[in-house]
């Protein structure tokens, strides 16, 4: 198969290797179009170089785009400006929601929920945090279809344990919860997540959960925020040492995903007619910290 991986960020560059690593044929396209004809990734102490691509594309390619939030829309108009060969896929990971996802998904879009963890410095990829993660049709409508073996079996051997998920979003509004519960008290507290069991955010939590909770039903899906609180809870054990990307992104002075997460349920809840006082609250906050 063909990939082409969207850009060199901490997730990007980590599945580059690994797809390389399985004998795959791996190019990157870099956000913006350069002179570079390769890109050099290091990992586990050896270098590795990458062709590059930029759209069009003119075999079938499969397209792994793990970008932030706020730039999936431009990627997505992106393809849409350069439509890709029929037998293409995209596979896209990001944390967080948009208002208009379903109108600007392709057809052939599936999305990767991971809890692998990773992180660059420089050119070199750190693999920080074995984890699992989850594939599905993005669509809606193709929620039930079956899912793509080839494509599913060098993702499953690239990056193990992949799970195929015809409920992603159901996967997903539980990844945007632990992440709504977590990494804005971060900000916040300016601590590891792990320091946040000596910091008194547990009603807080709650009222979180609650309020997610209430919006995804809303959106037909079903979540339990005790469930969510427990599970936050677990995640800030297992990674008690960590900063979250949430603090990371402020400290290192770049935009947050605040917006895709708190300020996600905040603004779909009023939109839904109901307030979501402490998403929005959190979301307000962490604007102003990171501002
Ligand atoms: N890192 C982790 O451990 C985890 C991250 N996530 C989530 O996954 C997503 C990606 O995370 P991460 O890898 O850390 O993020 P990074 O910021 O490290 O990487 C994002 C990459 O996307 C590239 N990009 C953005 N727009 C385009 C475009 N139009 N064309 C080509 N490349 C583009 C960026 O390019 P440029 O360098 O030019 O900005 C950057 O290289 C986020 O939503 C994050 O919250 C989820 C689980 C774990
Ligand atoms: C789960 C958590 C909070 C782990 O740090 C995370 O996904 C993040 O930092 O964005």
């Amino acid at each position: 198969m063909h990939w082409l991986v969207a850009g060199t960020g901490a997730v990007g560059s980590l599945m580059a290797v690994n797809l390389r690593r399985v004998g795959e044929h791996v190019s990157i396209k870099p956000r913006v179009p350069g002179k570079a004809r390769a890109i050099e990734i290091i990992h586990a102490a050896h270098s590795l170089e990458f062709g590059v691509q930029q759209f069009p594309i003119e075999q079938p390619t499969q397209i792994f785009a793990a970008i932030k939030a706020y730039d999936v829309a431009n990627f997505l108009e992106e393809l849409k400006q350069a439509p890709l060969p029929a037998g293409s896929s995209i596979v896209l990971s990001y944390n967080g929601m948009l208002e208009n996802e379903i109108n600007i998904m392709p057809e052939r879009a599936l999305h990767w929920v991971t809890t692998h963890g990773a992180y660059k410095n420089g050119n070199e990829v750190v693999h920080a945090g074995l984890g699992e993660s989850w594939l599905g049709w993005a669509r809606v409508e193709h929620a039930s279809s079956s899912r793509p073996a080839e494509l599913f079996s060098v993702l499953n051997n690239a990056l193990p344990l992949l799970n195929w998920s015809p409920a992603i979003n159901q996967r997903r509004w539980q990844k945007l919860a632990i992440n709504c519960l977590i990494n804005p008290f971060t900000v916040i507290h300016d601590c590891r997540n792990g320091e946040l069991l000596q910091h008194n955010i547990t009603e807080l939590q709650h009222q979180v959960a609650e309020e997610i909770c209430w919006l995804a039903e809303h959106q037909g899906i079903q979540l339990n925020s005790e469930s969510l609180v427990e599970s936050a809870r677990s995640v800030i054990k297992n990674t008690a040492n960590n900063y979250s990307s949430m603090l990371m992104d402020v400290r290192q002075q770049r935009r947050t995903e605040i917006d895709y997460l708190n300020g996600f349920v905040a603004r779909q809840s009023a939109a839904a007619g109901t307030a979501a006082p402490t998403n929005e609250t959190l979301w307000r906050r962490v604007l102003e910290l990171s501002a």
